[in-house]
């Protein structure tokens, strides 16, 4: 039985993982958290979940995970940076779907990851995860078409371009052999001038309740190829962290994706 905590367990994430978890014969919910001061510290977390009581209260302690195989991780950067690093205190493997890091943070995770076993994507849905190793395949096949990546989601999103568009940009980067940060406009305003060839632009939109939607485009002349992905509902990232934690308990330390999950080709 998979022992699960939960962190920043009464936001959006956290409440579907935990309504999540309650539905897998594998897992049982051991520790759930918020920031220390939150509205929801001593709540039961199932109720907040919308199951009704099992039990759990909302803590504010990070020590607490020691109770637990693994902590899924939907917050913010700083947070999930911080946790990494007591977690790899406490020898506690750690699966982090929290999107918009710095690339500093991004290394201080990495350095975390030489003590316990990470789990780190933008997106732990399989269908998006199977759109990226489709992405590449199609970038690599079509070397001459302009790549956009486009993604929507719903208004109180704070980070962008989302995660998800920054793996569908890796993806169709690593088609094309090139980098992604030398390539990406991530912008763009006023006299652009015409389209560089060999870049990688984004297009970023909010609004309304969506819960995520991605497309890339390969735009040729006189026609495209459009490949894209719907989200309907939380519960496919929350299924996705679960199958994550499932896997990564008991992996030597490291920093592993969702393609390693899932058995996908990278
Ligand atoms: N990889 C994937 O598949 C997915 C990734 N995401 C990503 O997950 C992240 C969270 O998204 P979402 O659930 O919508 O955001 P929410 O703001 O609804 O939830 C985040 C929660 O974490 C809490 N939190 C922040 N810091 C701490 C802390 N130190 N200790 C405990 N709790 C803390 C927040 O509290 P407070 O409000 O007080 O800050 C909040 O309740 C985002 O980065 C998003 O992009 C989302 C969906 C899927
Ligand atoms: O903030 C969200 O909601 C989501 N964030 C992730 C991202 O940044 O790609 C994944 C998903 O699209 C929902």
């Amino acid at each position: 039985m998979m022992r699960v905590g939960v962190v920043g367990a009464a936001g959006r994430m956290g409440r579907a993982v935990v309504r999540a978890v309650s539905e897998d014969d594998g897992a049982r919910l051991a520790v759930a958290t918020e920031r220390p001061g939150a509205a929801d510290l001593g709540a039961d977390v199932g109720t907040l979940a919308g199951l009704g009581p099992n039990g759990v209260m909302v803590g504010d302690d990070p020590a607490a995970f020691a109770a637990c195989d693994v902590v899924l991780d939907f917050t913010a950067p700083a947070t999930s940076v911080a946790l990494a690093a007591a977690l790899a205190e406490l020898g506690t493997a750690h699966v982090i779907g929290t999107t918009g890091f710095s690339a500093e943070q991004d290394v201080a995770i990495a350095g975390s990851a030489q003590k316990i076993a990470i789990v780190k994507s933008g997106n732990m849905s399989l269908g998006l995860n199977l759109l990226a190793a489709l992405v590449r395949r199609a970038t690599r096949a079509l070397p001459d078409a302009d790549i956009e990546v486009l993604e929507m989601h719903h208004r109180r999103k704070v980070d962008a371009p989302s995660g998800t568009a920054l793996m569908l940009g890796e993806a169709a980067a690593a088609g094309r052999d090139i980098a992604l940060r030398e390539n990406a406009v991530f912008v763009r305003e006023g006299q652009t001038g015409p389209r560089e060839a060999g870049t990688i632009g984004f297009a970023t939109l909010r609004g309304g309740t969506v819960i995520g939607e991605h497309e890339v485009i390969l735009a040729l002349d006189s026609e495209r190829v459009r490949l894209g992905h719907i989200a309907e509902d939380r519960t496919v990232f929350a299924r996705g962290a679960i199958k994550a934690g499932h896997w990564v308990i008991g992996r030597p330390p490291g920093l592993y994706k969702m393609t390693d999950v899932l058995g996908l080709e990278d």
